[in-house]
């Protein structure tokens, strides 16, 4: 019978067979490492769909309504039911298994008491190496500790208290918020953060404050969207269309490239005497002790900037809109400003660090909005999670080595286990309420807009001084803040949202909030943030 079938489809079916055969291998082989080291999560798959179509389409549908966050919070409140331990799920996508956890002790692990068991792994680096390459962002071992060395030796106390680059970049901001009626602070302060970012960086005055359609600008916007995209698509990103994006990525890096070879061109006694007199001495000069090759300086010095302009503008921007709905805290806040520093001249760094009430705003905003919700973790070797696995949550999970975990600070900085109860001095977590900060600070590990660890983000410090510095020059001048958008919507969406067997409506909660976040490289407001600002 046999030999009436032609040799090629005998030849596609061995393969197939063959195929089928590998795959139930490297499941059964990876069900006995699982097994080993812990156990499963509770699975978020359908018995009728073993490749996670459903998953994937609830994905992709939910990311294209700007409901990514809503779908992941779903799916946390649904995995969790009745369990001691909540938030840890898993899921197999086209044959790869992902867990998912907002659960802190497994974050800690991640990030901490086991971090050289996890990194970025290689299909990070895959991913953004068309704009990276291998720069700290994304390095793992031996490659990242040389590039944290060199970018933490940059980023000392001494540097980042140097307030002069943020003022000069102030004083063409503050005048275009006033020029009559609603400005859209999404828009000026990326541009801000951008200029404040490349001076710091690599010492150009790049101005896109006023000259928006600069090469350099208009190159970051196509490339934040489509490094979002390929992120986004996972296992399908080679699909991912990526002619303008690797234009755009080489306008940036010519751009930087130029700076790049009249730095190298400095002798080192140039060098020296520059840091010395801490003046024209840049994030880039630092580099060069250690960094000689102008591909992996460009690299160093694009991460930089990338992972600098949209995580505090945004921060900023939403931290300006939530003071527009609550101008008691405006008062508060102003009166505090008066007190420490005055109204006629620029906040010392030592005052702003004593304003506690613009902490409070900034770290209120940072928590509703953490400007990375979501991150991930590869394990590269044979390992664990404390916690997840078993009936009731509480035994470890088993994550073989390739093995992907992504975790949500955004659901942990609304989860209700993780926070006091509600009181009249702990307003409901989903509201933004910056006077819990007065005598709360939530545990180490379930508070982590910055992540903490090893890995803990080196620009933080930059960050904040540069977040309170904004908010306070914007206060010293206006003293209201006007919404010019329309008002949150507070009506609840509950056709489809679940509610846990035990706990509060967290899912429900968060999807009345407003405005619409797009979670792409960065979560971001989606549309403008119209204000208007009056002295
Ligand atoms: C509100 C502002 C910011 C937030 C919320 C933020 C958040 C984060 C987070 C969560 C990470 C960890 C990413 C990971 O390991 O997967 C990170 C890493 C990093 N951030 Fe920030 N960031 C902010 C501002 C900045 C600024 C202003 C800079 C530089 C000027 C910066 C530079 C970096 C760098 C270089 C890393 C990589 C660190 C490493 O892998 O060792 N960030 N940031």
């Amino acid at each position: 019978m046999f030999q009436d079938i032609p040799v090629t489809v005998t030849f596609v079916l061995a393969a197939v067979v063959a195929w089928v055969a590998y795959f139930i291998y490297r499941l059964a082989n990876e069900e006995i490492k699982i097994r080993r080291y812990g156990g499963h999560a509770p699975s978020m798959q359908k018995w009728w769909d073993p490749l996670g179509a459903s998953f994937i389409y609830g994905l992709t549908s939910h990311s294209l309504r700007d409901e990514t966050l809503e779908f992941f919070h779903d799916q946390f409140c649904l995995s969790s039911h009745g369990r001691k331990r909540p938030y840890n799920y898993e899921v197999r996508l086209c044959g790869t298994r992902l867990i998912f956890t907002a659960d802190p002790e497994n974050v800690k692990a991640m990030l901490s008491t086991q971090f050289n068991d996890y990194g970025k792994g290689e299909k990070m680096r895959q991913d953004w190496h068309d704009l990276l390459g291998e720069s700290i962002l994304t390095a793992d071992g031996q490659s990242w500790q040389k590039s944290r060395q060199i970018v933490r030796t940059y980023f000392t106390k001494q540097r980042i208290s140097d307030l002069e680059c943020f003022e000069r970049h102030m004083q063409r901001l503050l005048p275009m918020l006033s020029e009559g009626g609603a400005v859209d602070v999404k828009d000026l302060l990326s541009r801000f953060a951008l200029d404040a970012s490349a001076e710091f960086t690599f010492g150009i005055d790049i101005n896109s404050l006023h000259e928006p359609k600069t090469e350099f600008a208009k190159a970051f916007e196509t490339i934040r969207a489509t490094q979002a995209l390929i992120e986004r698509a996972g296992a399908f990103n080679f699909l991912v269309r990526r002619g303008e994006f690797r234009r755009q990525v080489k306008v940036a890096k010519d751009f930087i490239a130029h700076y790049v070879q009249e730095a190298l061109a400095l002798s080192p006694e140039d060098l020296q005497e520059r840091d010395k007199k801490d003046k024209d001495y840049t994030f880039l000069h630092a580099c060069l002790t250690s960094i000689r090759d102008s591909t992996r300086l460009i690299d160093e010095i694009l991460t930089v900037v990338t992972a600098g302009r949209d995580t505090a503008a945004q921060t900023i921007a939403l931290c300006l809109f939530e003071l527009s709905r609550y101008p008691e805290y405006v008062i508060d806040m102003r009166r505090e400003i008066e007190e420490h520093v005055g109204f006629d001249r620029p906040p010392t760094y030592a005052e702003l660090r004593s304003l506690k009430l613009v902490h409070n705003a900034l770290n209120e905003t940072l928590r509703l909005y953490p400007s990375v919700p979501f991150n991930a973790r590869t394990a590269l070797r044979d390992t664990s999670l404390p916690r997840g696995g078993g009936p009731q949550g509480e035994d470890p999970i088993g994550v073989p080595e390739g093995g992907y975990v992504v975790w949500s600070t955004h659901v942990m900085h609304l989860s209700p286990e993780l926070h006091p109860p509600e009181s009249e001095s702990f307003p409901p977590a989903h509201l933004w309420r910056p006077h819990r900060w007065d005598d709360w600070y939530p545990d180490n590990w379930s508070y982590l807009p910055f992540n903490a660890g090893p890995r803990i983000c080196v620009g933080q410090q930059f960050a904040i001084t540069e977040m309170s510095y904004v908010v306070v020059r914007i206060l010293q001048q206006y003293s209201r803040i006007e919404l010019k958008m329309r008002e949150p919507q507070e009506t609840p969406k509950t056709h489809k949202w679940v509610r846990r067997g035990d706990g509060p409506e967290l899912a429900e909660k968060f999807a009345q909030r407003s405005p619409q976040m797009a979670t792409e490289i960065t979560m971001a407001p989606r549309f403008g943030i119209q204000l208007a600002f009056h002295e």
